[in-house]
């Protein structure tokens, strides 16, 4: 159970790996393509597998093996070998959920640094594995801004009502965890909470997947309505669900009750219902794609989940809580973060919200050298190419501003990120970027930019444009 399963075409690459590896008191199996190598996963689950990307005479390259890895045994840590150059392949591979990569031609100690730390994963995996399992509760909801607590009150205060809520926001920005909040607060809590997503259920599926179905030669397969009978469904991508499935819901809702697919009975369900979206539904039902019926239906009480970029002082709380998950979980280092590595997150570009800043944590994590605290030279630039290397990439409308003008834009929209991602305190906000607070002041007034503590609202915004429009 504790070997090393060594996958490489090139033999001398194999034998030389096992060899370092035997020799630090490892005990190695080899595969030389494909076919080889699945056949030793059958054998045993080895505790980390060296993959090299490119196999010669196989059927699947090392990214499809490394899929089925992670869909079958998704606890292998798998180290990639990448030949030199292919930086992207590796980082792609990563992506995938590899643990980490080596790229040829590399050196013993080079290897012996990444294959003890994912062995050490490999152990720490393994003894949580039980305990992930055991843990299926809810996810804890962090932050302390005001938008986040006004969130937070929101869902506080439909938790113990059986309203139907409708939770928008952008992609990544927490409206499942938000669902599962209401679940875990609600008296409902104890009942199942069944997430339907419905962008990736196949349209002609759909009815099956959600009522079920009766043949003779299966008999009744319940489908997720069923499932979640006494508890909570949860509707996430609302506005993908297909036409036709949402006259079908549109009755549930109304009768209480509906027919599985190829049955005649009547099966009875009560639930509560909670969907999502990151869609402006109002233009869907313009367009024709979403039910206005099912549509107020759905929308009893809205719930607006805020972007990253509206709870910028929540991120270190956020970045610091999943470190402590990602060491809990997977065992990777608990790194503190510097104050230059913190402030650059919070004036980063968040388009993919808290799941983004997630992943770059765990990316972060996995390729880091494992010591000391996190710098700003550690995060990924890619993730904000506005501040790389120090350079401001314009926008396209900036560029066509007189040089006053931009210069304007720009300090409005930096004082703007500064003042929210200090919750609207203009004495750190000064402090910060290095002004007398009272020459900020008048800083902000001539760019015609107000401030308040407004729980909720963005706590500065510009009057100007507002007058304008
Ligand atoms: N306030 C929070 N505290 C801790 N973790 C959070 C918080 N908000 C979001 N997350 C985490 O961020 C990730 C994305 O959140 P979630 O899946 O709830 O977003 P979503 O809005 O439903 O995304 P999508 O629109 O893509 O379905 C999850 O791993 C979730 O646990």
């Amino acid at each position: 159970m504790s070997d090393i399963l060594i996958v490489d075409d090139e033999r001398d690459i194999r034998e030389l790996v096992s060899d370092i590896l035997e020799d630090e008191g490892y005990a190695t199996r080899k595969a030389a393509n494909s076919d080889e190598c699945m056949a030793r996963l059958e054998e045993s689950e080895p505790a980390l597998m060296i993959l090299d990307i490119w196999l010669k005479d196989s059927q699947m390259d090392g990214i499809d093996i490394l899929k089925a890895v992670k869909r079958d045994n998704p606890e292998i840590p798998v180290v990639i070998i990448s030949g030199h150059g292919n930086i992207e392949i590796a980082v792609a591979a990563i992506k995938q959920g590899a643990y980490d990569f080596i790229e040829k031609p590399f050196n013993i100690d080079q290897l012996m640094v990444v294959i003890r730390r994912a062995m050490e994963t490999s152990r720490l995996r393994r003894e949580n594995s039980d305990l992930k399992r055991k843990d299926t509760g809810p996810a804890e909801m962090i932050g302390t801004s005001a938008s986040f607590r006004t969130l937070i009150s929101q869902l506080d205060k439909v938790t113990k009502s059986n309203g139907r809520v409708m939770l928008t926001g952008p992609a990544g920005s927490g409206k499942e965890i938000a669902a599962r909040y209401i679940h875990a607060n609600s008296n409902r809590a104890s009942a199942p909470f069944i997430t339907v997503n419905c962008a990736s259920i196949e349209p002609d599926r759909m009815e099956e997947v959600l009522f079920g179905r009766e043949s003779s030669e299966r008999g009744v397969e319940p489908g997720l309505l069923e499932q979640a009978h006494g508890g909570v469904v949860f509707f996430d991508e609302v506005a993908d669900m297909p036409l036709g499935t949402q006259s079908k819901i549109l009755r549930v809702l109304v009768d209480q009750q509906f027919q599985r697919v190829g049955g005649s009975d009547k099966v009875r369900v009560d639930l509560r219902v909670v969907s999502a979206t990151n869609k402006n539904l109002d233009a869907e039902i313009e367009d024709g794609r979403f039910r206005q019926e099912l549509y107020h239906r759905l929308n009893v009480v809205p719930v607006a989940v805020p972007s990253l970029a509206d709870r910028r002082e929540d991120i270190p709380l956020l970045a610091g809580h999943f470190i402590a998950q990602f060491n809990e979980a997977q065992g990777l280092p608990l790194r503190e973060l510097t104050e230059e590595a913190v402030a650059l997150m919070q004036t980063m570009l968040w388009p993919g919200n808290v799941r983004q800043l997630k992943n770059l944590v765990e990316r972060v994590l996995i390729l880091g050298d494992g010591s000391g605290p996190i710098e700003a030279k550690d995060l990924p630039r890619e993730e904000d190419k506005p501040q790389e290397e120090g350079r401001v990439v314009l926008s396209g409308a900036l560029a066509t501003l007189p040089l006053r003008e931009a210069r304007e834009a720009f300090e409005r929209e930096y004082l703007l990120t500064q003042i929210n991602r200090f919750g609207g305190n203009i004495s750190r906000t000064a402090s910060f970027v290095g002004m007398e607070r009272s020459a900020l002041h008048r800083k902000l007034k001539s760019l015609g930019v107000v401030t308040s503590n407004k729980a909720g609202a963005r706590v500065a915004h510009v009057e100007a444009e507002e007058e304008q429009a």
